[in-house]
């Protein structure tokens, strides 16, 4: 008899470092949970893997049936973790790591409240605008955006989570975030 494995939940602003931690963290008992979304997929990613991607009008109805664990509207596309899944994995013994924001995060922490809840902060926001230009990705407006989003998030963050890891040297905020999984 295996027992179940735990949730973590990992959120911070957009362009602080999440998706680099996290790909990074040990996968021998822990998966990572692949969201479904509206956005289209961007270069090199691939369905099923980054994301699952899907039209807005199949999301409405997975939402109507009760599909998703959480779900958010974050810059204009709607995302969502998919229940079945996390579920299958939880039930294995694996510990499943969801990669989401704040407002999907607190659903996440009301329906599960022994949840680890993971916030990773910027070192301070001029690194914080160096690594969203870094990307080359996003249109100054779009950058603008990212960055007003991000004051809110970490305000939000504060307030409702447990775990706090400043992604300065990224192989110490991966470490660090390690470490809480493994001692939760
Ligand atoms: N609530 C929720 N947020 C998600 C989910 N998947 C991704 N996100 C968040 O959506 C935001 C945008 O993600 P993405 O389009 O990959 O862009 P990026 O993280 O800014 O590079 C990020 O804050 C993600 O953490 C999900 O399933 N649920
Ligand atoms: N500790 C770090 N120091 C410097 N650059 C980093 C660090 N962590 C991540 N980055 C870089 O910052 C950018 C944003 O990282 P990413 O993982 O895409 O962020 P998020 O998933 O939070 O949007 C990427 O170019 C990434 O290589």
């Amino acid at each position: 008899m295996s027992s179940k494995g735990k949730l973590f939940v990992v959120s911070g602003p957009s362009g602080v470092g999440k998706g680099t931690i996290v790909r990074r963290l040990d996968k021998t008992d822990a998966v990572l949970s692949v969201s479904a979304t509206t956005r289209q997929p961007g270069k090199g990613e691939k369905d099923g893997i980054d994301y699952w991607f899907i039209s807005r009008s199949e999301f409405e109805e997975r939402i109507e049936k009760g599909m998703f664990l959480e779900y958010a509207e974050v810059f204009g596309n709607l995302y969502g973790t998919p229940t079945d899944k996390t579920q299958e994995a939880v039930e294995s013994g694996k510990n499943v790591i969801l990669e989401i924001d704040v407002q999907g995060g607190l659903q996440v922490k009301k329906k599960w409240p022994e949840a680890g809840m993971i916030f990773i902060m910027p070192p301070d926001m001029l690194e914080l605008e160096k690594r969203i230009r870094n990307r080359a990705r996003d249109s100054e407006e779009t950058i603008r955006k990212r960055l007003e989003e991000a004051e809110k998030e970490i305000e939000i963050g504060k307030k409702n989570y447990q775990h706090f890891v400043v992604n300065n040297v990224l192989d110490e905020a991966v470490s660090e975030v390690q470490e809480i999984i493994n001692s939760h």
